[in-house]
């Protein structure tokens, strides 16, 4: 298990190892002690997936207010991503930057997404599945929104104008100078 740290401090990519044979692979995507060397100690209690069914759904951005924030490690099981972590400490020197990285079933990539940042992605392949473990349960009343093509923030979807599908939640979301609390 390869864990590098992405050029947002806080921020890691992971690559886990894959045993080939003739029936296919084996590979451990989550390991606490690996983490724990890696000096990532994280409690992880809940594990979510879901299902997009069509490429260029985005979901985000996403994060949890304080102290319900969540440090998110995310994967896809079938399809592909391009995930996307904004920074969104007030006292860093990146915030307000994000950093993005295309997560496959066929790269196996993860993405450590800590607290104090948004989360959001956007599927490139019809019926992609994403399963990502979380550092705290949901809490629907800390649950918060930034719009996903916020010009503040400028992050390269991939997508032309009026392409994203979105949530009736996503597509209602504030830009983040109008958020007056963050994480
Ligand atoms: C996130 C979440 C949602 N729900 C419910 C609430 C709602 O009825 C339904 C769908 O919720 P949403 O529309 O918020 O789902 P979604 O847009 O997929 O939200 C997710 O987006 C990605 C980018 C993240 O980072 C996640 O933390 C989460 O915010 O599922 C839970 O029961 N538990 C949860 O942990």
């Amino acid at each position: 298990m390869d864990i590098s740290q992405a050029p947002l401090a806080g921020v890691f990519v992971i690559k886990p190892q894959r045993f080939e044979d003739e029936r296919g692979y084996f590979s451990e995507v989550w390991n606490r002690h690996r983490f724990e060397e890696a000096g990532l100690s994280i409690d992880f209690v809940q594990d979510n997936q879901s299902l997009s069914r069509r490429s260029g759904t985005v979901r985000g951005l996403h994060y949890q207010l304080r102290p319900h924030a969540q440090d998110k490690l995310v994967r896809v099981v079938h399809g592909r991503i391009l995930d996307v972590a904004v920074d969104l400490r007030r006292d860093s020197p990146t915030f307000g930057r994000w950093f993005a990285i295309e997560l496959s079933a066929d790269n196996q990539l993860q993405l450590l997404v800590p607290k104090g940042f948004a989360h959001g992605f956007v599927t490139r392949e019809p019926d992609t599945q994403v399963a990502y473990k979380c550092s705290h349960t949901y809490a629907p009343a800390s649950d918060r929104a930034i719009r996903y093509d916020d010009p503040a923030i400028g992050i390269d979807w991939g997508l032309g104008a009026g392409e994203a599908i979105l949530s009736p939640k996503d597509a209602a979301a504030p830009l983040l100078a109008d958020v007056g609390e963050l994480f």
